[in-house]
């Protein structure tokens, strides 16, 4: 399906979704800096091509402006004439659709996921057992067990793509860097920011369990 074949509604459904999610965020901090971006797909989907809205690089996103989003393809370049460039992230986006074919993907920096990342780096990923919240990622077994993988934090992005390649869980709906930020994803924003949100207070609940361990 090529751009140009997706309706004006969807395109504009997608981006109006957009616009909200970020407003919530960006009202709970979760943008610091201009840190962060979010996507969210159009159209059909096949591994090898498909397209979404994504955040444009660099700008405040605690503020709404007519510039704040673009159209790009698989390969995360515009799918339309803009003079907007794309987030500096959009390959990392690329490869999780790919991967998965969700719907819509969030990424914020937190103290909280920076600081886990880096407390569990040695092990690879944030081991979590028993918390309730993991039902948000549709896991109801009793008492189950999950870890969350945490990869490399390269300056250069496309070396993060292999990274996130050979972490990807399919029961897991995120993949964290280290001391960096979570990348989270779902079927549709409503569950993108279900999971992102259920990962935000895991990270919070891991990392003051293991300061109550220590006598903190
Ligand atoms: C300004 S620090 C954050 C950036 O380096 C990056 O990690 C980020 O999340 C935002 O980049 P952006 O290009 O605006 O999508
Ligand atoms: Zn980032």
């Amino acid at each position: 399906m090529s751009f140009l074949d997706i309706s004006l509604e969807e395109k504009q459904k997608a981006l109006a979704e957009l616009r909200d999610v970020k407003q919530l965020f960006a009202d709970r901090g979760w943008f610091a800096g201009t840190s962060g971006n979010l996507s969210i797909r159009v159209g059909d989907f096949t591994p090898e091509q498909f397209h979404f809205a994504i955040t444009a690089s660099g700008k405040d996103k605690s503020m709404q402006t007519p510039e704040d989003f673009l159209f790009v393809d698989q390969q995360g370049k515009p799918a339309e004439t803009t003079r907007l460039k794309p987030s500096a992230e959009t390959l990392i986006h690329c490869e999780i659709y790919r991967l998965t074919g969700c719907g819509a993907i969030f990424h914020v920096h937190t103290v909280f996921n920076n600081l886990i990342s880096e407390y569990f780096w040695d092990r690879k990923s944030v081991p979590v057992d028993g918390v309730e919240l993991i039902k948000a990622f549709n896991i109801w077994d009793e008492e189950a067990h999950i870890d969350i993988p945490i990869v490399s934090n390269y300056a250069d992005i496309p070396r993060i793509v292999p990274e996130v390649t050979s972490a990807f869980n399919p029961q897991i709906p995120g993949i964290i860097l280290r001391k960096h930020g979570i990348y989270a994803w779902g079927a549709n924003a409503f569950e993108a920011k279900r999971h992102l949100e259920a990962f935000e207070f895991i990270f919070e609940y891991v990392y003051r369990w293991e300061l109550l361990k220590r006598g903190g």
